[in-house]
């Protein structure tokens, strides 16, 4: 292992949601183990819960042959700005005041000695690569949802083929090496009534900047969606790199990014539970369902007869949402039958024996966690992603039964069908097929994530791909820097792409660069030292 300044470092950029923050700080994990310098940094307002439930603290913390530290920066609102909850004002704000913040703390890190060699953001914030872009720096994108989504924003936002639309609302869609996807299967956000417009500004923000990345990082693998990641290869630079919740080399659990303290008790709980005995519950970080369909979910759970354990979190105080409440004595009638927690150590619950099965809202970090633990799924999805995303839980990767199609059907679903769903997921030959084919993906999962496997081998060449950007721009000259030329000057700030390999950079962030440099040849000069002492 490198001393921690000597390293070359990346600087991820996160948007602040639990479904963006833990696979990003997931891949950083996986790179600090390849031997780079990772700094994490999201809004402080994050930051704060982030400290105070998940242990992060002020020293890099060693993963592998690297390290990973963390710097927040202030989004500019008060920390308890209600604002946050509406994404058409909360990206504006973060840009406004990103493009601004994030310069300043790289070029505060390259001062101190650990300057930066790439970023890389999530979906929400696709002005992270125009920093990158105007500093002269490499960037890199981590997609957050499945390559099957990637690949329909892209035919959308492309318009390659026909969507839903005001005037054929159900129309199915077919996208190339993708199955057919009923109307109601395609992520919701590109339905003509969507409630959720905003979220489809805000996924499809990433696409205009698609040609900046010189990489896509997709949190998936080869052999699970492997016709459309091929398909998608051919058209952009993805390369795939999931399970990323899976760290063989340095797991290093004491770094998560939790925004709320997880309930180690539910673990005991399950301890004292039967093997394949325990229904587990969770509709994530942001699902909310209304009342009477939690009442319905209580009673069917009851009803079933089978043990369970369910996360009921309280909805954000300017989420608009009221307390779910459980029906009055159900918890008593279920005695030692339930436990319900705020927020569970979701991948140690998926991994444990007593698990049988997982009734989700088929977010996609809860999917892959699901097929990388080799647990089966009852799917209960609501919307963007989630839809798509049980469909290929149910129907593609056989490991799920469904439970409901979605929001848009704005369907209540009855205690009795949820207890029907139940009982066939845990016990009969439904089960037994559902449990093989999520083994049998728990392989494939361990294979491409050990390694020398395909994700392996991904993160691995982009890693090398980082390093050799970052000899080039320490190769590239000073004064260069400090003399755009006429074409990079006219591009009005952009930085000069020579071609689409190479990225010797003429930037007008020009002290940015020379601060790069400077400090590289500095490090240089004491690694020599330090060898020949
Ligand atoms: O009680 C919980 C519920 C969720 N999660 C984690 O929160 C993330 C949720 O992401 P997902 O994409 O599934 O859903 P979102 O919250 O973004 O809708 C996953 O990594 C889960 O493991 C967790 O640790 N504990
Ligand atoms: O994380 C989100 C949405 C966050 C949000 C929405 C509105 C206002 C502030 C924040 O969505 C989840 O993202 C996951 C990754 O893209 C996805 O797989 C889940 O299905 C979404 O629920």
């Amino acid at each position: 292992m490198g001393s921690e300044s000597s390293l070359v470092h990346v600087f991820l950029v996160s948007f602040p949601a639990q479904g963006h923050v833990n696979p990003l700080l997931r891949l950083g994990k996986r790179l600090a183990s390849k031997g780079l310098l990772v700094t994490f940094t999201t809004p402080e307002s994050i930051g704060k819960q982030m400290r105070k439930a998940s242990n992060i603290g002020d020293q890099p913390a060693p993963v592998g042959d690297g390290f990973i530290r963390f710097e927040f920066f202030e989004d500019g609102w008060d920390e308890d700005e209600p604002r946050r909850q509406d994404l058409d004002q909360y990206l504006p704000q973060l840009e406004k005041v990103g493009k601004v913040i994030i310069p300043e703390m790289i070029r505060k890190n390259a001062e101190q000695s650990r300057p930066i060699s790439c970023l890389i953001n999530n979906p929400f914030i696709p002005w992270v690569s125009d920093v990158a872009q105007s500093l002269g720096l490499p960037s890199a994108m981590l997609w957050v949802q499945s390559c099957a989504c990637f690949a329909a924003y892209y035919h959308y936002y492309h318009d390659l083929v026909p969507f839903p639309s005001e005037t054929a609302m159900e129309i199915d869609v077919q996208l190339p090496c993708m199955p057919l996807l009923k109307h109601d299967e395609v992520p919701s956000f590109l339905y003509p009534t969507t409630p959720y417009p905003f979220l489809r500004r805000a996924i499809l923000g990433q696409y205009k900047n698609l040609d900046k990345p010189f990489c896509i990082l997709l949190d998936t693998f080869q052999e699970l969606e492997h016709e459309i990641v091929e398909y998608m290869s051919k058209i952009c630079p993805i390369k795939t790199v999931g399970p990323l919740f899976k760290n063989p080399r340095a797991p290093n659990a004491a770094v998560k990014g939790d925004f709320v303290k997880a309930d180690y008790d539910c673990i005991r709980w399950l301890d004292s539970k039967p093997p394949a005995s325990v229904v587990y519950v969770s509709f994530g970080s942001v699902v909310y369902l209304k009342q009477d369909q939690w009442d319905e979910i209580a009673y069917g759970l009851l009803n079933s007869g089978v043990n369970f354990l369910w996360v009921m979190k309280p909805p954000h105080k300017d989420s608009g949402y009221t307390l779910l409440k459980l029906p009055e004595g159900l918890l008593e009638k279920a005695g030692e039958r339930a436990k319900v927690v705020e927020w569970s150590p979701q991948e140690q619950v998926l991994a444990h024996p007593a698990t049988a099965c997982f009734v989700t809202h088929c977010g996609w970090n809860s999917s892959m966690e699901a097929l990388t633990s080799g647990m089966p799924v009852v799917a209960f999805p609501q919307w963007g992603d989630q839809v798509t995303d049980a469909k290929y839980l149910v129907d593609v990767f056989k490991v799920g039964l469904r439970m409901c199609r979605g929001e848009a059907e704005d369907k209540l679903i009855t205690r009795d069908v949820v207890e029907r769903c139940l009982r066939e997921a845990t016990v009969g030959h439904k089960a037994v097929e559902m449990k093989e084919n999520a083994l049998r993906w728990k392989t494939a999962a361990e294979a491409a994530f050990v390694e020398g496997g395909s994700s392996d081998r991904n993160i691995h060449a982009f890693v090398d791909e980082v390093r050799r950007r970052s000899v080039e721009l320490t190769a590239s000259k000073p004064a260069a820097a400090a003399e755009p030329t006429a074409e990079a000057a006219d591009a009005n700030g952009k930085s000069d792409r020579q071609d689409g390999d190479s990225q010797l950079v003429v930037s007008p962030e020009k002290n940015g660069l020379a601060l790069h440099n400077h400090c590289r040849k500095k490090w240089r000069i004491w690694r020599l030292i330090c060898a020949a002492s």
